[in-house]
This record gives structure tokens, C-alpha cells and sequence, in this order.
């Protein structure tokens, strides 16, 4: 894809080096250890209570739901995503979703997501709620990364044990190190083998017993983790011997930075930013020049066959089950899906920066089309298989490509035309919508410490939405709670936040205690279980529309 025009990558997604892992992502540049990766932060978009909504459990395979292969869980995302709901599973498009997992190579760490809406509130915005204000998840290099070399997460060590069934044994860090151990005896069995045997001087038939007693070992019926750690081939093996697994594995996982500028697709063309669009939350901004045609970005598409899975429904009577008479909207995540008027179907693109890409139906400067065919990436027989066809592909093996329609300078905004009915719907929103005057937004709460907060005498109404966290010195060991504020008084101590507050706090089991002399800086806002802006009722949901010219005939199922 490089030509001597084509700006500058140093982030690409390219064939994984994991066997039969698919894609993965690598550096073109060497990363010193704590280096800021490229491409800028992650999102996570919160998806809440998808079992209860779809009346199953994923488990049993009730309905075909393949983020649950991309999803965190709320507590690594942070706090606020924890708090939103009772059940919150986030999802993060870049580094979140794009790198493998080897347990013995971690060399991208990602910290926890900061919440913000870009000032957008319901008080003042028809946007708030209709984007996600999870961002700020950053990656850096965890270890020194090589020019050419993959990028790989933690899953966490049950991620791969729970999904044995599909998966295989794939090996841990303590089967890797078992490994390690194997090796150097294999290694030690080997010299010995020479210094006994009466031809030793045979190098060719020595080579051979080696090869030999190598392939009995992997090939042992006997699976196990430690020995899904030992290289298959007896070349890679007798490396392994000389340098030690760890080693073997790294030059394993690399590509040469030729082969990624020939065969990868950039990903940090975009990083992204505040929008320049009203009302819009962040975008996506050209971090280079990119000539008209180039390829700004590539996205591999998550299918979602069945777009009613994303409907959100009230409790029925009993609390225990969902009420199909009373649907009360759509997960977040159809914002940042594609879909069509006559399909059921909807495709879902994760990549670094895509998902951020806003609209515009007049001027856009990137337009998306499908991928050429090419195994590693984008299958074009999808195109012509059926929905039902995706009901049982638990793969990715579609992509996009968003095109530059003209030149894009370095920082301008890419958008991209999200249709013709994306836009009717937008302005018939902003039509019916009307601000909300006394909502209280927790995170401008916790932004600002500088007005006294009311007391529940004062206005008890205007914490109703947010509870508090109130923890005495040690904010970690604090308990959801729900506080009301029965006094304020100058604080004694003069200290920077000006007053001391008595609480009344009722905790999970309606028990009340209070607390004296709490400070604003012990005090921490968050939304109630589904009061924030997303579950609002009215908080604009569409799908972005794929143009009907590229859309599929044999996917038309309405
Ligand atoms: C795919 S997301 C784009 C990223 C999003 N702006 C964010 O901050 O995460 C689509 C959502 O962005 C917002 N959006 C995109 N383009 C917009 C526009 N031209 N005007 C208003 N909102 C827009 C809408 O909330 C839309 O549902």
C-alpha cells in the first residue's frame, strides 16, 4: 500500500505471528520501554445487562453476541463504567480490541479510562448520551519493543482457560516457564546423547535422533499448557536451546518493517481529539498529511446479525426476568455500528480511531468501501452469503477501508457521510429535544470544588440522580453509597475546600449512619445504577447507514 506518497505509518495491522490467531498489530518503529504508544487513547463504549436484555446467557449461546470476545470488564475500564449498571461490559476499539494475547511477550500495558463528555450534558446538549464519555485509555510499551515487532495484551489468565473448548490449550506464563525448564534438560539429554553414543562423530544421524525424539515429544498425545509452549519445529526447538524460549519466541514475533509497509494496513493515520462538530463528543483528526485516495484507515467489522439484540427492555413485575411489552431503547452501541434500512444485519468496526469518526453529509473527506479480497483480511464471499450465514461465524472477516475523497491536511477533522437517513433522524432529534435545566452532573461535580454543595434541607431533589462515595480517609475501602447532606459548615481547619459537611448515608442494606466533618475532597459523584446520560430516556440512537450501492442484495432479510 506504501508508495513513495503515502505518509509515513509507524502503527500497522498485519497478519498475527501467533499461529492461527488472525490479525494482529505491530510497530514499524522500536519502542523504548514506557514510550506512549501511537495512535492516541482508547474509548470503551459501556454495553449493560446484554443477558438480562436478551432474555439468556451468553454462555449457553442464546443469541449470537461475538463481543464477548472483545469485551473488558467494567472494573478495568474504571469506576464509573463499574458503577452504571449492574451488569457493565466495556468495549474499547484500539488497543483494546486489536492486539493478541501471549502470555510470555506482554509488551503493551493499558490504564483505566477517564470519564468526560466534553462539557456535553443533557442540560445543554441533544448529543449528550449519544456518545461515549469513557476515553483516555492509554497504552504504553510495558517492555523495550523492536522495530517490525507485534504488539501484545494481557487477557487476563481466565480468559483463555474459560474458552478451552474452541481455543486449544493455549499456554500461560507458568507453562511457558515450565517450558523453559524442559527445554534446557531436553537440551542437556541432547549433549549427553552425543558424549555416550558410540557415533558421535555421525553429525547427520546425531541431527536426525534429535529431529527424531523432538517430534515424538510435541506430537506426544498427551496435550498439555507446557507443552503448547514448546516450539513445534526441532529449528526453532534447537534455537530455543541456544537462546532460550523467550528469545526464540520475540524474533518469532516480528515482521520486517518491509513486509508490514507492503502488506500491513495503517492504523495511526487518525488519532483522535474533541470534535470540531456541535454537539458531537470526539472525532477523529488526520495526524499527517494524507493525499487524496489514501487508505486513512482500515477496520475489521464485528457482525451482529440480529440488530434486536441491541433493544434494552424494562423489568417485568417479578424484577426477574425482562417485559417485551416495554422496550426502553438501544445500547450505545448501535451509535458506532453500520447497517442498512432493509437488513437485519449490523457490522460493528474496531480499529484504532474509526469508531470515532463523526458525520457530515455535505463536505466529508473520507467515504468507506469494502476491502479487496485477500485472505488475511477481507473475505468478498461474505458479500454474498445470507444473514443466516453469520449466525454461526464467530470470526471477523470483513473490513472497511475509509478513503481520502480529496486531500486532508494534517489536523483537519476526518468525517465521513453516515447517510441520508442518520441525518433525518439527527435533526428530528434535535427538533423534539429540550434541555434538561436541573440535572446535576456528577463529573462536573467532582471537576469542581469550589461552590458549597446543598443540603438535602436546602434541595432534595438536586442529588437525587448521584450517589456518593464517602470512604473517611481512605478513598479505595469506599462502599456505594447514597448520602444525603443534613449540614454545612466553614471548615475549621481552613483547608482548601472551604467546608466540612455532615452526611446521613444509607448504604446497600437500607442501614443509615452518619458521619461528621466529611470534606469535598473525601466525596466522590457518581450516576445511580442507570441514571446516566446513556440510559436517558430520548438519547439519540441510530446506526450509521452503509451507502445502498455497496450494500449486499443477499443480506436484504426485511
Ligand atoms: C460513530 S460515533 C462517532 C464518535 C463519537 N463522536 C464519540 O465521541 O465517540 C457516532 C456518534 O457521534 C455523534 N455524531 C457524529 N457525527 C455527528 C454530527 N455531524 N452531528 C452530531 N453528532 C454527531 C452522534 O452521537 C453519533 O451517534
Amino acid at each position: 500500500m506504501n508508495n513513495n506518497n503515502t505518509p509515513k505509518c509507524t502503527l500497522y495491522l498485519a497478519p498475527s505471528t501467533i499461529p492461527n490467531a488472525g490479525l494482529g498489530i505491530f510497530t514499524s518503529i522500536a519502542l523504548p520501554s514506557g514510550t506512549p504508544l501511537p495512535g492516541g487513547f482508547d474509548a470503551a463504549i459501556p454495553i449493560s445487562d446484554m443477558d438480562f436484555h436478551n432474555d439468556g446467557s451468553h454462555d449457553a449461546e442464546d443469541y449470537h453476541w461475538m463481543f464477548s470476545e472483545y469485551l473488558w470488564s467494567s472494573g478495568s475500564i474504571g469506576k464509573v463504567m463499574e458503577y452504571e449498571a449492574e451488569k457493565t461490559s466495556g468495549f474499547s476499539w484500539g488497543y483494546g480490541a486489536l492486539p493478541n494475547c501471549h502470555f510470555w511477550m506482554i509488551n503493551v500495558m493499558e490504564s483505566s479510562c477517564d470519564f468526560d463528555t466534553v462539557g456535553l450534558t443533557p442540560e445543554n446538549s441533544p448529543g449528550a448520551g449519544a456518545f461515549t464519555g469513557h476515553y483516555n485509555r492509554l497504552a504504553h510499551a510495558y517492555e523495550d519493543v523492536k522495530a517490525g515487532g507485534e504488539l501484545f495484551v494481557s487477557y487476563g489468565t481466565n480468559w483463555f482457560t474459560t474458552r478451552e473448548s474452541y481455543m486449544g490449550l493455549v499456554p500461560g506464563e507458568d507453562d511457558f516457564e515450565a517450558g523453559e525448564e524442559f527445554i534446557e534438560t531436553v537440551s542437556e539429554l541432547f549433549e549427553s546423547l552425543v558424549d555416550s553414543t558410540t557415533v558421535k562423530d555421525d553429525v547427520h544421524y546425531m541431527g536426525q535422533v534429535r529431529v527424531d525424539i523432538w517430534n515424538m515429544i510435541v506430537n506426544s498425545p498427551y496435550k498439555s499448557r507446557p507443552l503448547a509452549a514448546l516450539p513445534k519445529a526441532y529449528k526453532t526447538a534447537a534455537r530455543a536451546m541456544d537462546v532460550g524460549i523467550m528469545q526464540t519466541e520475540e524474533e518469532l514475533a516480528t515482521h520486517s518493517v518491509e513486509y508490514l509497509e507492503e502488506h500491513g494496513k495503517c492504523l495511526d493515520h487518525i488519532h483522535p481529539q474533541n470534535s470540531t462538530i456541535p454537539h458531537a463528543g470526539r472525532g477523529a483528526f488526520a495526524t499527517r498529511y494524507l493525499p487524496k485516495g489514501t487508505v486513512v484507515s482500515s477496520a475489521p467489522l464485528i457482525h451482529i446479525p440480529d440488530r434486536d439484540i441491541l433493544t434494552m427492555y424494562d423489568d417485568s413485575e417479578d424484577g426477574e426476568s425482562r417485559d417485551l411489552s416495554k422496550p426502553i431503547g438501544q445500547q450505545l452501541l448501535l451509535n458506532y455500528c453500520w447497517g442498512h434500512p432493509k437488513s437485519s444485519m449490523l457490522l460493528c468496526p474496531y480499529s484504532h480511531g474509526t469508531p470515532f469518526i463523526n458525520h457530515d453529509r455535505q463536505d466529508p473527506n473520507v467515504k468507506i468501501q469494502w476491502m479487496k479480497n485477500d485472505d488475511r483480511y477481507h473475505n468478498s464471499s461474505w458479500l454474498d452469503e445470507p444473514v443466516s450465514f453469520f449466525d454461526s461465524e464467530w470470526t471477523t472477516k470483513l473490513m472497511f477501508e475509509y478513503v481520502a475523497l480529496r486531500d486532508i491536511q494534517e489536523g483537519e477533522e476526518v468525517l465521513v457521510d453516515y447517510g441520508k437517513e442518520w441525518e433525518e433522524a439527527w435533526n428530528e432529534h434535535v427538533k423534539a429535544w429540550n434541555p434538561d435545566e436541573n440535572y446535576v452532573s456528577p463529573h462536573e461535580l467532582n471537576k469542581d470544588y469550589d461552590f458549597p454543595l446543598k443540603t438535602h434541607e436546602e434541595d432534595a431533589s438536586v442529588y437525587t440522580d448521584i450517589f456518593g462515595y464517602h470512604t473517611g480517609t481512605d478513598k479505595k475501602s469506599g462502599e456505594r453509597e447514597i448520602h444525603r447532606i443534613r449540614a454545612r459548615r466553614p471548615d475549621p481547619n481552613n483547608k482548601n475546600d472551604g467546608f466540612v459537611y455532615d452526611l446521613e448515608v444509607i448504604g446497600s442494606g437500607n442501614y443509615v449512619k452518619r458521619v461528621k466533618d466529611v470534606s469535598r475532597s473525601q466525596m466522590h459523584f457518581y450516576h445511580k445504577p442507570y441514571k446516566a446520560d446513556i440510559f436517558r430516556e430520548g438519547s439519540f440512537r441510530h446506526e450509521m447507514m452503509i451507502p445502498d450501492e455497496m450494500f449486499p442484495n443477499a443480506w436484504r432479510n426485511l
